[in-house]
Order: C-alpha cells, then structure tokens, then sequence
C-alpha cells in the first residue's frame, strides 16, 4: 500500500511541476530525418547523445519511453519506494524450478528505469568499475579494443571525482560529467565492516584503484547528497544544444530495416496514441537495455530465425539475440540483529529532522544509496584467480525486518507468508545485512519474445544457480557474510544471525551448507545487473550479435550501445561501465563518420 502511496504523491507533484528545472525539453515538432537516431535515454543512450551533438554539424533525435526524473527519484533512501512506480517497467522473471522459490508465483523482480535517464534513476547509485581481468578477458575473446588499458581511458573521462582523500588518486578522473562521491552521513555499523575487513587480512580503502580486493566504504553516482543520474549527468548541462532533440513518453516499436539491402534506416515509435516515423541518415544507435534492447532487434526481424518464425516475424538476420544473459545473483535475505538503535529502520527516519538534513544540507540518513554503506571485494575458496574477485559483500545498515512500509518486500516480489515467517518476529528491530553477490556467474539465461505486439512484457529466464557451482560459490559467500556480520566488530551490539528458519529449507540443519543452498534458492535476490543479451564478440563467434565496434553483424548502420552488449558481466555494479561503453562507443562512431 506504501508504494501505491508512493505513486500518488508523485502524481500530484509531477501535475504541478510538469518540467522540473534543467530538464531537457520535450520536443514539439520531430522532423522526419536526423544524422542519428538514439533509442533510449538509459546510462548508454544519455552518454552517446551527449559525444555525437559535440559535432554541432550532427543532428540527433533521443527517444524515451518514460518521462522526467523529479526531486523525489533523487532521494538516495528511497530506492525502495521508486522501485514501485511508474519509473519502473516493472517486470518479472518466469516462474523458476531452482531459484526464486520465495518470491509471488516463482518470479523474482526484474526493475528497469523507465525514465530519462533509464536505471540510472531507480539505481542503488553505488559505483565500481571491475577489474584489470574483467576487460582483458573481453579482448582475448577477439573483441580488439576492450582491455583495461583501451577501457580505463574511458572511465577516467566520465568520471568526476569529489571525495577529497582520493581526488588525486590515478585511478580516478577529474572533469568528467559523472560525479562521484562518497556519502557523508554513516551508521557506526559502517566503521565496524571496515574493521571487519582488517580483522579477516583483508586491505581497505579504495576497490577502483589498484586493489583488487578489500573493504571500502561505497563510492556512490550523486552529487551532494542527491542521485545524479545518467539523465542528470551528460544530458541536462547540454540541454540549449539546438542539434540534440529529445522525445520524451515515446515507444519505439520497430526499427526500420531495408530487408533487400539490410540497411537500417529509421525507427517507428509511438507517441501520445500517435504512430511517428523517423529517418536516421548516419545511424541507428540501440540502447533500451538489456532487456528491450533484444526485443526491439526480435520485433524488427533480427534474432534467432526459429524463434522469429514462430512469431510470424520475417527474419532479416539469423543472430543469437537475446542469449547470453547474465546477472549478479545475491541473497540478500540475512538480518543481524543487534541491541542498539544503530541501524536504518525505517520509521525511525520518518522523522522531519531527517527529511530536513536531506533537503537543506544534502546530508544524513536519506543521502545513503538504496541503504548500501560498504562493499567488499573477496574470493572464494573456488576462485582461482585471487586478482580476479569472485564474490562481492554488500553492508547494509537495514534488513528486512526494518522494512515496516513493505516497499523492500515489494521490490523483490517476496511473498507474503515468508516475510511473516522470517521477519516478522523481529520487525521493527535493529538489524543489519550482509549480502553475497556472486560476481562471476557461470549459469546463463535468455531472453524471448512473448508475442509481436512491442507493448508486451518480453519473457524473461535468469536460469540463476543452473550450473550447479554457481551455489556452491553462493553457499561460500554467505558463509563468509555470516563470518562478517557475527564478527567481532560488531560484537559490541551483540550482533547474533536472525534465528527464524527459511520456510521450505526448515528439514535442513540450520547454517549447514545444503541449508545455505536451499535459502539461496528460495530467497534469491540479485542487483538487477543484467547484461549480455546482444553480446560483443568476433566474426567467428556463434553467438555474437555484434562486433566489436558495436555494429549489428550482417545490418549496416545499426549499433547497439548499453550493458547488452558486455560479453561476459565484469566483477562489478554495472552503471559505471555501461557509461564507459557509450564513452567508447561515441569515439568508434566518430572515428567512422567525422570527416566523411
Ligand atoms: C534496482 C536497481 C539497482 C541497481 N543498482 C546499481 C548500482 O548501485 N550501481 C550500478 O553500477 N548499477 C546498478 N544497477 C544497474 C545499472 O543501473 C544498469 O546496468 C544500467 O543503468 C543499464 O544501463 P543501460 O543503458 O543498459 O539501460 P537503461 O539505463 O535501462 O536504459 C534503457 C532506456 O531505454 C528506454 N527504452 C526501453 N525500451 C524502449 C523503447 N521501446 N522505446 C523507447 N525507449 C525505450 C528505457 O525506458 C530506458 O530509459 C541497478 C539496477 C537496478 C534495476
């Protein structure tokens, strides 16, 4: 009920302000023919748009499904509550036999922002690169051009750094149009998980500079105190740009494609119940995500042949579209109870004080990022690449049981009777969560098309946990959570794991390993990074949708510039890299049409 709450409030303030201060305009007259065509306004999108009308002799038309951010999608607390707006396409997974097994129906939460600025605008905002083997492993599988020494330039570029102990760090850039900084508000819980880190041999201090592993306090994409997003970073500030036209509560529903000649030419969207046409004379450029991205190539005749024939589709390009999906798994289903009011719980903050910090002096409890204090980058007794971490713990100073308003249950589409089972005990109790994030998956998933008609839900198969030593590293990784979180940091709360049994794994003996399995499999949650659906690779790639430079195999002047295109998902939150992606890709674009 609090999210639908939630929705009205923002109803009400979106009637009021209908364009908030710096937002882009909506365009009143599309013209019939741009240089490009740039199709979703997410990380990726807002980033090319923002290099290619650096030519002023470029035209580029930006369209967007959703509509503008406002003061509250800012708010870095209230992730939760965003979540369950319309600033969320808001889909769910197909019912799963082996994961997702305490979510409504078998079907986890998949969130994707639908707003200017995609998810960027419901993110968790916190920010990490990945690391040297990440991108040298794209390279070596013949993707020339993506190593860490080729992508680093990129990150650098995007990148402006406000924390004061590392602004001069090399690691770090300045000038960029993506501020980062680091939330000035923390629980004493936060300390104590850095403590933990030293207590465990672990180094601490910055994971995007050399060290490839440790604990560290979050690196977040805001900007004092508020969310910056995609939107907000490279596409306000060059809002007077006469070259740049922006679309805005506008579908895309097909991209036009010369089945003879297969040269892409246009898009067709709709708008206000109005069918528009729009020629692209350079490019086409693709970057509705990594879930529509697929969808829009299947609806316009490029995917997998079989599967377009049974949707009645003429194929155009026989391509693995849609395959390779990856995420990061996570459970984040464990609550440390502990004696103190330390923690975020969340009536307490509904204090006007709070509300008050936030506002005034972008500071304190509401500046937290989707409630995410510290991360730790660790290996596995199964990772063989200690340079290379395979696990990811994420602090955060709430659990469940703090979720009083239900809008933290909703987002996972948690059903009812667990939450009651395992939290209720304890809600409204102190407590904080240490949450295993598996960074280097080895299961794969799919996406599909339901039917022909674009406004349809695409059907989506994480196939979490399929390959089998996916759980068994899970099953590690919330050993080791439960060694932090029960740590003698945190003894001086009396920090003890919540007691309440997973329903369905309760024929198993608490804390052994089959038990962690089970509550993984029923309690699965993940960051939302899915990737790879359109995956980069060489010619000689089965599976590649798109080759190195980002261009559709087998169409001229289509490219694909969002998370789809990752070939393998890096040890890492993927905000940061997608930006990096359309940094690079805006310079391969240049470097083939400038001077043309
Ligand atoms: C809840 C949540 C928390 C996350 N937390 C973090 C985090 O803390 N740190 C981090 O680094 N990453 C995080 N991520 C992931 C990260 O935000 C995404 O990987 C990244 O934003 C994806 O960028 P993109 O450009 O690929 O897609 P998007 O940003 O999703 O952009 C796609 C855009 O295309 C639009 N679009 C789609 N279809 C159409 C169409 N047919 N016509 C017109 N427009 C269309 C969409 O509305 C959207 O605006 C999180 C994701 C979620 C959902």
């Amino acid at each position: 009920q609090q999210p639908l709450f939630f929705q009205t409030i923002l109803d009400f303030y979106r009637d009021f302000f209908q364009i908030p201060p710096g937002a882009v305009p909506d365009v009143t007259n599309v013209k019939k023919s741009y240089d490009f065509v740039v199709i979703g306004a997410g990380s990726g999108g807002s980033v090319v748009v923002n290099r290619l009308t650096e030519n002023s002799n470029w035209s580029v038309l930006l369209i967007e499904a959703g509509r503008e951010e406002i003061l509250l999608t800012d708010v870095p607390l209230l992730s939760s509550y965003i979540l369950g707006t319309d600033y969320n396409w808001g889909y769910k997974v197909e019912p799963q036999d082996e994961a997702c097994l305490s979510m409504n129906d078998g079907r986890c939460s998949w969130p994707r922002g639908k707003s200017m600025g995609g998810t960027s605008v419901i993110n968790y905002m916190v920010y990490t690169r990945g690391f040297k083997p990440d991108y040298d492993h794209w390279a070596s599988l013949g993707n020339p051009g993506w190593s860490y020494e080729d992508v680093f330039k990129y990150f650098m570029k995007s990148e402006q750094i406000t924390v004061p102990y590392i602004k001069k760090s090399k690691y770090h850039g300045r000038g960029g149009f993506l501020n980062v900084e680091r939330p000035m508000w923390r629980t004493p819980l936060a300390r104590a998980f850095l403590e933990m880190g030293k207590e465990l041999n672990y180094p601490s201090g910055d994971t995007d500079g050399l060290t490839p592993t440790g604990f560290s306090y979050v690196l977040t994409n805001t900007k004092d105190g508020a969310r910056q997003s995609a939107s907000k970073a490279f596409l306000r500030p060059i809002r007077n740009r006469v070259n740049m036209h922006v679309t805005k509560r506008s579908t895309v529903t097909k991209i036009l494609i010369n089945p003879t000649t297969k040269i892409a030419y246009g898009v067709e969207f709709v708008k206000n119940n109005k069918k528009y046409v729009v020629r692209a004379k350079k490019e086409v450029i693709l970057s509705a995500g990594a879930l529509n991205s697929p969808q829009l190539l299947m609806l316009s005749g490029i995917g997998p042949k079989e599967h377009l024939q049974s949707m009645g589709i003429p194929v155009i390009q026989d391509l693995k579209v849609g395959h390779n999906l990856q995420d990061h798994v996570s459970m984040a289903g464990l609550a440390f109870l502990v004696n103190d009011t330390v923690s975020i719980v969340e009536q307490r903050y509904r204090h006007p004080r709070y509300f008050f910090d936030y506002w005034v002096n972008g500071d304190g409890p509401y500046t937290l990022p989707g409630g995410a204090e510290g991360v730790a980058f660790v290996s596995t007794k199964y990772n063989e690449n200690r340079l290379h971490p395979d696990m990811e713990l994420v602090f955060g100073p709430g659990a469940f049981t703090g979720d009083t308003g239900g809008s933290l249950r909703a987002c996972f589409n948690m059903n009812e009777s667990f939450y009651q089972s395992v939290y209720k005990p304890f809600e409204g109790k102190d407590a904080f969560n240490v949450v295993p994030v598996l960074l280097r998956p080895k299961s794969r998933g799919f996406v599909r098309l339901r039917s022909k008609n674009p406004f349809h839900w695409p059907l989506l198969y994480p196939n979490y946990y399929k390959d089998k030593r996916d759980l068994r590293a899970m099953v590690e990784g919330i050993k080791m959570a439960v060694t932090v979180g029960t740590g003698k940091s945190f003894k001086k709360w009396n920090s003890r794991l919540n007691p309440m049994r997973f329903p369905g794994c309760e024929h198993l003996v608490f804390g052994s390993d089959s038990y962690w399995a089970c509550c993984a499999q029923h309690l699965t949650t993940n960051l939302h990074h899915q990737v790879g659906t359109c995956k980069m690779g060489p010619s000689t790639d089965p599976d590649a949708v798109v080759d190195p430079r980002l261009r559709v195999y087998g169409i001229e002047k289509l490219r694909v510039v969002d998370a789809s295109i990752m070939p393998v998902i890096p040890a890492s939150h993927t905000n940061a890299v997608v930006v990096m992606i359309g940094e690079k890709a805006a310079d391969l674009i240049k470097e083939e049409w400038e001077g043309r």
